[in-house]
């Protein structure tokens, strides 16, 4: 079990390099571009995935071991230390502890509980709410660009969507990787149409702390567009994308939370599968 621990630990990691590998992303940091961004670069990202190495087979230790939340909460905050640290104060993947955190957590609690496994990695989700949501549903005193979303423009971010079972990773983001991948598509052609398909209909409060909400629905219209325009299989895909991208960097708008889906969906498309086969007694009780 052990080993199968560190093994979802090591995914998850390999999830976050995926993510920084796709290029270009548009506002998003990239082995080549800065995106739109004056604080980080590649080698920051490099160096936060590091530190943040081996965060994720803790949560998947602490999910298996049937943990509640303040234990996890207590070492996702350790591990963002260790983030600010490596990075020199940057904020390169709070999202990410959080939002990858809780689903490898999940993910460890799965591995441990066959009984508690359900079809579809939905069912990753759905452990997410029901063992945990409760405890961080609603938002601390304490300040942050994602609580003045809210706040302020009524958007739900990182947290309202783990409190719902990931309901955009589930219903969109993952579907999207796997539909382009099932389509011949390789991981930069899947990761790209993922990418696009999410920021189309995400709340991403780091759009709303860059523009406002106009900045976050004019970037989902741009991402729909290009979606719409057949996204990354219909001929000239490139150049439209490399047109969003410059468009992107001129309003310096950042879809974070995009980014961190992404990544959360490479994560879930490379679990074993049987994690989400259903246990045989599970499925008589069902
Ligand atoms: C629950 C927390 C994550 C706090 O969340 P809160 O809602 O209070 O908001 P923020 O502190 O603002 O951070 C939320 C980050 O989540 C990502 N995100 C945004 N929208 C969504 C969404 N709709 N769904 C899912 N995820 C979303 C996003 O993170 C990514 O972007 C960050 C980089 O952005 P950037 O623009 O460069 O940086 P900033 O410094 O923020 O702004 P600038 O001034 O530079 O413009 C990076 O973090 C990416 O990962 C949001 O930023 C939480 O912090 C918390 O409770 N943490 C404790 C740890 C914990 O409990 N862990 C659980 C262990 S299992
Ligand atoms: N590649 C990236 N660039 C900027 N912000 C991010 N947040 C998560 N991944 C990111």
């Amino acid at each position: 079990m052990r080993r199968r621990l560190a093994g979802i630990g090591e995914l998850a990691v390999a999830a976050l390099a995926a993510e920084l590998a796709l290029d270009p992303k548009p506002g998003l940091v990239t082995p080549t571009r800065r995106g739109s961004h004056a604080d980080m670069e590649h080698a920051t990202f490099v160096a936060s995935i590091d530190a943040l190495r081996p965060y994720f087979a803790d949560c998947a230790q602490l999910g298996a071991a049937g943990a509640g939340f303040a234990p996890l909460q207590a070492r996702g905050l350790a591990a963002e230390r260790a983030m600010f640290a490596a990075t020199g104060g940057i904020n390169t993947h709070k999202g990410a502890v959080f939002s990858l955190g809780l689903l490898a957590a999940a993910a460890g609690r799965l591995a441990a509980r066959p009984a508690e496994r359900s079809a579809g990695a939905q069912a990753l989700g759905e452990v997410v709410r029901r063992c945990w949501g409760d405890d961080f549903a609603t938002p601390p005193a304490a300040p942050s660009n994602g609580r003045r979303a809210l706040r302020e423009h009524g958007v739900p971010g990182a947290r309202e969507h783990a409190a719902a079972g990931f309901p955009v990773l589930f219903a969109v983001t993952l579907p999207a990787l796997q539909a382009a991948l099932a389509r011949g598509g390789g991981e930069r052609e899947a990761g790209v149409h993922a990418l696009l398909s999410t920021m189309a209909v995400l709340p991403d409060t780091n759009l709303v702390h860059r523009g406002g909400p106009a900045g976050l629905a004019w970037a989902q219209r741009a991402s729909e567009a290009f979606v719409a325009a057949g996204s990354v299989f219909a001929a000239g895909w490139e150049a439209r994308l490399a047109a969003l991208c410059d468009e992107f960097e001129r309003r310096w708008l950042s879809p974070g939370g995009a980014a961190d889906l992404l990544a959360a969906a490479w994560f879930a498309h490379a679990l074993p599968d049987e994690l989400f086969a259903v246990a045989p007694h599970a499925a008589l009780v069902a």
